[in-house]
């Protein structure tokens, strides 16, 4: 993808395993569908990236984030916007994707140190706590930063208009 230098923070699927090897550990990873960026977002991502030496976002693909029914005309960022937007921030050292219903595959294959989401999610129903845990990685939520979400945003574009 050409653009500015941040664009490079951007990898492939396939190009992600590589790339993460090369990052400062230890390595924090979360992922998300980060549709239309928000306050709780930046601070959010600020506070995982402070856990370690790098962090990496793994956004859902378009048909992924379909899948997950937060909205009918979800998600109204593509997949290539939304990782410009968050390559674009400081606190993101790589940004890649994943195609599936949840993080699990790509986690086992990049083994990231430190799994966060935020406290909106109890970490011990997920999934990927598990894995993580397995080979001795951690699994920990990030606190909430009210009165923050894109859904509530979107209403509230809509509402104005
Ligand atoms: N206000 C917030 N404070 C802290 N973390 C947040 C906040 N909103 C979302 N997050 C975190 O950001 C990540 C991406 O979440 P997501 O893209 O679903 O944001 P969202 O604003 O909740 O979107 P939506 O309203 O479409 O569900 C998740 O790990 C989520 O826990
Ligand atoms: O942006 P969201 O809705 O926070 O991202 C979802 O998170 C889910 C979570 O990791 C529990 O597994 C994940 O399964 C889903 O694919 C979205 O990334």
């Amino acid at each position: 993808m050409s653009g500015p230098a941040f664009f490079d923070k951007i990898a492939s699927r396939a190009e992600a395993l590589a790339r993460v090897a090369a990052l400062p550990g230890p390595v924090v990873f979360t992922n998300g569908v980060f549709d239309v960026l928000h306050r709780g977002h930046a601070t959010y991502l600020a506070n995982a990236r402070a856990l370690g030496g790098s962090l990496v976002v793994a956004l859902n693909t378009d048909a992924s984030a379909r899948r997950l029914g937060k909205g009918p005309d979800r998600p109204l960022n593509n997949e290539q916007d939304r990782a410009v937007l968050m390559a674009a921030l400081e606190s993101v050292s790589l940004v890649t994707w994943f195609d599936e219903d949840t993080p699990t595959a790509l986690i086992s294959e990049l083994r990231p140190d430190i799994l966060v989401k935020g406290g909106d999610y109890d970490m011990q129903k997920l999934p990927e706590t598990k894995v993580v845990e397995a080979y001795g990685g951690k699994a920990l939520a990030i606190p909430f930063v009210d009165g923050y979400s894109t859904t509530a945003l979107v209403k509230k574009i809509r509402s104005a208009d």
